[in-house]
């Protein structure tokens, strides 16, 4: 779940590119990068670390055009070094860069197809590299005059080659930004117009937010399988490229991944967290009618919204008794488990006044390899609490994630394999309670009652495209398991073939 954006405006788009990144940065930590277009030229920086590390003005002066693209990373495919962070770009046809959200499920074939087929070298080990040179290949096969049907076209047959989770923008040289989404729009992607004395300008971004905050009226959501290019000229052409589509939204984004004032597939992401927190209360009525509840506290950020409507609905008090210190990022997106473990000691603290003595109930929206809950119920009980219970608003997470969301190992997951109780007992938590998943569906499906389908594959083991097999989960927890990480660590190239914005010391 990294976060993309793409801008076409009538000045220079640089410091709203960086400013979109930046209310994105919950989608990735790791590296961020721009590339924009300016007559005919292509002009990069990227680089890993947070939006604000990476540019520096002497990279955002020379960051010139009036259209661009953005990313922030947290990486799925490949490894951690700068020259897989994003934009990729390829000089054939046209020049082509691209960024890209999500994971493909067939890229080690498409290396293949693409090196011995359309003889096309890729010098990563991203996925991304891979779907920006499928999609070059196919455009390199529609000749000079490049217009909106033979770029559909070209998306079209990037469709029927590429398997898995993406939403991708793409600028080509001379002819405009295009964006696409994966056939079950797994992924997701908004995009919006903003009217000038100059003409229209239009953004296109992973989350609603990012035009909100940059003034641009939101248009709507990319369809599944549908694909967006607006020319230079500023026309705006859609189509629906995909020959099957469903739309299936991976029902993590609005447990975790999205912010909550983002609107995506027409839900209100912090209604949909609203209604986590009230469905998960009916269920503690439900189970624990004579529950001895004294307080719920929230475990910051993310299950704030829900845990308030909680402690409403089982008419408790709501107290915010884990304090968060703000210079620290998400740590479920960390890269390595050390770091992780770290960071919540550093990220959190508890106010001993509201646990001393007291039954408490500590909610959160997810519990994935357990390192949060880990350590924060060791805090409760440091702090005084008599009985420390612990509730999730989103159910057991048991399987691993193939669609661009670093969970690529079963057994890293604390649930995997083991019941309600066992999770508990390693927890040290008196009791847990998690939400049932038909709930968590029908929180998403009641705010958008035209959202009847997810991608719930950590929870269900059922991956919606239907071609996921043991083998490619072999392959994936052999390839990217925290143990695998960190042995090729050390082996970040130090000398990359990306194409930086010269350094100016
Ligand atoms: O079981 P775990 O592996 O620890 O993962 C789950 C935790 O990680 C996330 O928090 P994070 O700190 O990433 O972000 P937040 O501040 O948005 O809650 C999430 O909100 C849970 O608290
Ligand atoms: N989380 C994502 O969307 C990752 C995008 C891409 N697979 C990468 O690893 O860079
Ligand atoms: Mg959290």
């Amino acid at each position: 779940m990294c976060g993309i954006l793409g801008l076409m405006a009538n000045s220079m788009v640089n410091q709203a590119v960086y400013d979109a990144l930046t209310v994105q940065q919950h989608r990735g930590q790791d590296a961020a990068g721009m590339m924009t277009w300016d007559e005919g030229r292509f002009l990069l920086r990227k680089s890993n670390g947070l939006v604000r590390d990476v540019f520096h003005t002497r990279h955002m002066t020379r960051l010139k055009g009036h259209l661009g693209i953005g990313h922030v990373r947290y990486p799925t495919a490949g490894s951690a070094s700068e020259a897989e962070s994003q934009p990729f770009y390829v000089n054939s046809p046209y020049g082509i860069a691209l960024v890209h959200n999500g994971n493909l499920t067939n890229s080690d074939q498409l290396v293949e197809e693409l090196f011995n087929a359309d003889l096309r070298h890729i010098n990563t080990s991203s996925d991304s590299e891979v779907l920006l040179n499928v999609f070059a290949h196919e455009l390199g096969k529609q000749g000079h005059h490049l217009g909106a049907e033979d770029i559909f076209d070209a998306v079209r047959r990037v469709h029927r080659r590429c398997r898995g989770g993406y939403a991708a923008v793409s600028i080509i040289n001379g002819k405009g930004l295009v964006a696409f989404r994966d056939p079950y729009g797994i992924r997701p992607v908004v995009f919006g117009k903003r009217d000038t004395a100059e003409g229209p300008e239009y953004m296109i971004a992973s989350e609603s937010v990012a035009l909100d905050v940059a003034g641009f009226e939101m248009i709507r959501d990319l369809a599944p399988g549908e694909a967006l290019y607006i020319d230079l000229d500023r026309n705006l052409h859609t189509q629906r490229c995909a020959e099957q589509t469903r739309l299936a939204p991976c029902i993590f984004e609005y447990v975790y991944l999205s912010r909550p004032d983002s609107i995506l597939d027409g839900a209100n992401v912090y209604a949909t967290r609203m209604r986590m927190g009230q469905k998960l209360a009916e269920k503690v009525h439900r189970d624990w009618p004579d529950n001895d509840i004294d307080v719920v506290i929230p475990i910051p950020d993310t299950s704030r919204t829900a845990a308030l409507e909680m402690a409403l609905h089982l008419d408790v008090p709501y107290r915010e008794g884990f304090m968060k210190n703000r210079y620290i990022g998400r740590t479920f997106i960390m890269p390595g488990q050390t770091q992780r473990k770290k960071s919540v000691r550093q990220k959190l603290n508890a106010i001993d006044i509201e646990f001393n003595g007291k039954n408490v109930l500590l909610v959160d929206d997810s519990i994935v390899r357990g390192t949060t809950c880990n350590e924060i119920i060791q805090m409760a009980r440091e702090a005084g609490a008599k009985n420390v219970y612990f509730a999730s608003a989103a159910p057991a997470v048991r399987y691993p994630n193939v669609y661009g969301i670093d969970m690529p190992v079963a057994m890293e997951l604390i649930a995997y394999d083991r019941s309600v109780d066992e999770v508990c007992q390693l927890i040290g938590a008196d009791r847990l309670i998690y939400q049932d998943l038909d709930d968590l569906k029908a929180a998403v499906s009641e705010v958008n009652p035209a959202l009847t389908e997810f991608d719930c594959s950590v929870f269900d083991g059922r991956y919606i495209t239907g071609d996921i097999d043991p083998d490619y989960l072999a392959r994936l927890e052999l390839a990217r398991s925290d143990d695998a990480k960190q042995q090729s660590s050390g082996e970040h190239a130090l000398v990359d073939l990306h194409n930086d914005v010269e350094e100016v010391e």
